[in-house]
């Protein structure tokens, strides 16, 4: 069975009548907004913040009534995929390139619900290359400065020029291996000029839901907390 289905279809019953609900990115979460297109058809009311223009287009397609994160205080809960997650629920995300806006919508949220199949849920953060969004304009200097940190930073390319995300930037794939000190890790690399954000997402995850092929769905909570 499709483990992202179920684990799309399970994060919606989260959402009640009233929220505003953070709509991440990918294919996973992409579950979740078409149950909550279904459920708003009939009668549910809520409205979405998306973190993607991909994100907004099918919300719109589905009459998900959206507001701009602009006009938000608080968002009560956002619901989004991740590329990995270890048993603390820190995440390395943005392998779609949304990363930015969808860190931007979790900061903004009291709760962050992620949705994943089975094979995001790893040992250690680190096989999974770290999507770090970076500016245009010079950021081959910003590739070397990264690539201090010990790893060979890889420019992102889209149809052989280089993928340029929703906020008009670059994004450098990061393997760094095994990552032990994700909170360090994210703070290096964020006061680097040229680095506008990274995909690590530290003690930002309340709970995740989990589909595996076998049909059954899972749901964990941080093991430190
Ligand atoms: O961070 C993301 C997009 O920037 C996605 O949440 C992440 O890539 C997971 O995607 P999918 O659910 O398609 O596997």
């Amino acid at each position: 069975m499709d483990g992202k289905k179920l684990a799309g279809e399970k994060a919606a019953e989260y959402v009640k009548n009233g929220m505003v609900v953070g709509l991440g990115t990918g294919s996973t979460v992409y579950w979740t907004i078409m149950k909550l297109g279904e459920l708003v058809r009939g009668g549910l009311q809520i409205q979405g913040v998306p973190t993607s223009r991909r994100t907004e287009e099918l919300a719109t397609e589905l009459g998900i009534p959206l507001l701009d994160l602009a006009e938000v205080d608080e968002i009560d809960l956002t619901i989004d995929g991740a590329d990995e997650a270890d048993a603390d629920l820190n995440l390395i995300k943005g392998g779609g390139g949304a990363l930015l806006r969808e860190k931007l919508v979790a900061s903004a949220s009291r709760r962050l619900l992620i949705v994943a199949d089975e094979s995001k849920w790893v040992p250690a953060l680190g096989k999974f290359p770290l999507p770090v969004e970076v500016v245009p304009f010079g950021w081959e200097l910003t590739r070397r400065q990264i690539g201090k940190l010990d790893c060979d930073p890889i420019l992102r390319m889209a149809d052989e020029a280089p993928y340029v995300t929703d906020n008009g930037n670059y994004i450098l794939d990061c393997h760094f291996g095994v990552i032990q000190g994700a909170e360090r890790l994210s703070a290096a690399l964020n006061q680097l000029p040229g680095v506008v954000e990274n995909g690590l997402f530290v003690k930002m995850a309340e709970r995740i839901v989990l589909g595996f092929t076998d049909g059954s769905v899972e749901e964990r909570l941080p093991k430190s907390k």
